[in-house]
């Protein structure tokens, strides 16, 4: 029996997404002495006039509406975030007495993956970066070694095991069958129209010829071919072949360094998608209990197959994360997503692969294929590029974030930003506040059209369209309680406008709901008794000023897995605290 129990009539009003018109933000982000400083005392005067007017519309729509936003300087963002939090009496980031609530995870949907390298690699970046709004730490395995990356994962235990609110997981991205060129005692500067040699011999590197790491490279390139260096920072026509050298001229120049990618445009390369290298830090993953694999260069659902047959035969509940960027993904795109748990656009060989324009169309398509599937999609490369030696965004870059955010996706992701960049944490500060503002002019209920119609028959899907239709109605959160995962990760494609509280008993299902889409997962004991653990939770949220007394709640008990109820019984019940 499925039963719809609704315990409250409705009457609760649609919460407003809009934040004032935009002349009413521009007044709320001016400096107070602008007036002063430009206007003459008469214009000062009347303008003061209009500006009371519009202060009490901004304090009538505050008091409606939560864009709970900051504007986007890093150099301002202490002093703003210090007079946003005394307005709104929002607990401050590190203050330790208000627990989890503390980050800025929790207002924020879309999430945030954060490469560890050289400049974040210590306890005090980790615990910066958590703070700053970091929800999944991602380890690049094309660089550092086994111990490097052993000290990360260790760090990051450490930060989730300090309270049982702490939660970042752990995300290990393999190196795939990347083509890299080899090492150059120093960088090389090519000109265009010189001639470079690219040779399957070991250890050659110098001014005009230089290794590449593949045996196969002479055989899959052909004349006339594109060559791209550190995708697309340099390119190489093709001009000829010998047994174990390409002969190119220089399209674009520019300074070659060591172990550079190497991409051939419109072709991927002929090797296995997992290598043994690859297979390696795949056992390692297992050994240390990661939370996802990003699996480079995926061609095709067999390998996907494969590796999952792999973890289940080590009884390793770890999830696969395919990264869309090789030409020979996308006529498989559809099958190698059914196959995952989630995709990853991975623009930076995507875009040397194929042509640059087709990035942004690709983008959308993925996105929206995992969307209409149920299933995480991360976009990632070059987000706040400029970040890494600059202490701003360029305003491209910022357009870039909100874009992915409006398309939905689950997570967007900083690389050298955050690797080796210079402003990790501004970087972070960044992508947090423009997602922020971005999803405060998304209207809830933005779902994919074949969502929920794909699955009609399936109740616990029948329950999450409902439950999101419910919540974004009366304007209220969702509470769930998941053993699994799966309902949270159900309800959290159906975007609800209001966030998810994900109680769960298990810290690894915990933290892999980091990744998901406006999930704020809570780790709690369950009792056996069903009233019991319900009235922990909302007295939980209560305490942390989540909610506050009087508020409804949607509470949704359904999935897979029963908890206190029968396995033919769904409930939504309207909750007050
Ligand atoms: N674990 C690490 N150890 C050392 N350096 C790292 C590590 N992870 C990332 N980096 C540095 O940060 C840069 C950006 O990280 P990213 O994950 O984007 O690497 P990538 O995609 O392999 O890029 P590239 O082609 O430049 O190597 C890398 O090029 C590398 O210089
Ligand atoms: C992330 C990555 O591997 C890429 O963009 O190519």
């Amino acid at each position: 029996m499925a039963q719809v129990v609704a315990t409250r009539s409705i009457h609760g009003s649609f919460l407003s997404q809009g934040s004032g018109s935009v002349q009413e933000r521009v007044e709320k982000l001016k400096p107070a002495s602008f007036a002063s400083k430009v206007l003459t005392r008469e214009e000062s005067k009347s303008k003061r006039v209009v500006l009371r007017r519009n202060s009490q519309v901004t304090a009538k729509r505050a008091a409606r509406a939560e864009p709970e936003v900051i504007p986007v300087s890093p150099e301002d963002v202490p002093k703003r975030e210090e007079q946003y939090v005394q307005l709104r009496g929002i607990p401050q980031a590190g203050d330790t007495s208000v627990g989890m609530w503390s980050k800025p995870l929790v207002r924020r949907k879309t999430k945030i993956v954060c490469t560890i390298g050289p400049s974040t690699n210590t306890r005090e970046m980790i615990w910066k970066l958590a703070e700053a709004g970091m929800n999944v730490a991602r380890l690049n395995m094309s660089h550092g070694d086994h111990a490097s990356h052993q000290k990360v994962i260790d760090l990051v235990k450490e930060y989730n095991a300090q309270t049982k609110d702490n939660t970042i997981a752990i995300m290990l991205d393999t190196k795939g069958p990347e083509v890299r060129s080899g090492d150059l005692p120093q960088p090389i500067t090519l000109t265009t129209g010189q001639e470079f040699t690219f040779t399957i011999r070991r250890g050659v590197g110098t001014a005009d010829c230089v290794s590449v790491n593949y045996d196969d490279f002479v055989n899959d390139v052909e004349v006339g071919d594109m060559l791209l260096v550190d995708g697309g920072m340099m390119s190489l026509v093709v001009k000829s072949k010998t047994e174990d050298s390409v002969k190119c001229e220089v399209v674009d120049g520019g300074e070659l360094k060591s172990r550079r990618h190497l991409n051939v445009r419109g072709k991927s390369a002929t090797l296995p998608s997992i290598t043994e290298k690859d297979w390696d830090d795949i056992k390692f993953g297992v050994d240390n209990k990661v939370d996802f694999y990003a699996v480079s260069f995926v061609k095709d659902a067999q390998v996907v197959h494969e590796l999952k047959n792999y973890l289940k035969s080590c009884d390793a509940d770890i999830h696969v994360i395919v990264k869309i960027e090789s030409a020979d993904s996308i006529p498989n795109l559809h099958s190698i997503i059914t196959a995952s748990d989630g995709a990853m656009v991975a623009r930076g060989d995507l875009g040397a692969e194929l042509p640059i324009e087709e990035v942004p169309l690709l983008q959308e398509e993925i996105i929206r294929t995992c969307r209409s599937m149920g299933k995480a999609v991360i976009v990632a490369t070059n987000m706040l590029e400029s970040m890494i030696v600059h202490p701003t965004p360029t305003r491209a870059e910022v357009s870039d974030i909100a874009i992915a955010v409006r398309e939905g996706a689950d997570a967007v992701m900083l690389s050298g930003e955050t690797a080796h960049g210079k402003f990790p944490l501004k970087a972070v500060k960044v992508m947090h506040t423009v997602a922020l503002r971005t999803e405060a002019t998304i209207s809830g209920g933005q779902m994919p059209p074949n969502l929920g119609q794909a699955f009609k028959n399936h109740m616990s899907e029948m329950f999450a369209y409902h439950a999101t239709m419910m919540s974004n109605t009366l304007g209220i959160s969702t509470v769930v309680f998941t053993r699994t995962g799966f309902m949270a990760i159900l309800l959290s494609h159906y975007r609800p406008s209001g966030t998810i509280f994900a109680f769960t008993n298990e810290k690894r299902i915990q933290q892999r709901l980091a990744l998901y889409q406006g999930v704020c997962p809570i780790y709690m004991e369950f009792s056996d008794d069903a009233e019991d653990t319900f009235k922990n939770a909302l007295a939980l949220l209560q305490k942390q000023g989540m909610v506050k007394e009087g508020e409804e709640v949607a509470l949704v008990q359904s999935g897979r897995q029963p908890i206190w109820r029968f396995q033919s019984t769904h409930n939504i019940q309207v909750r007050k605290v």
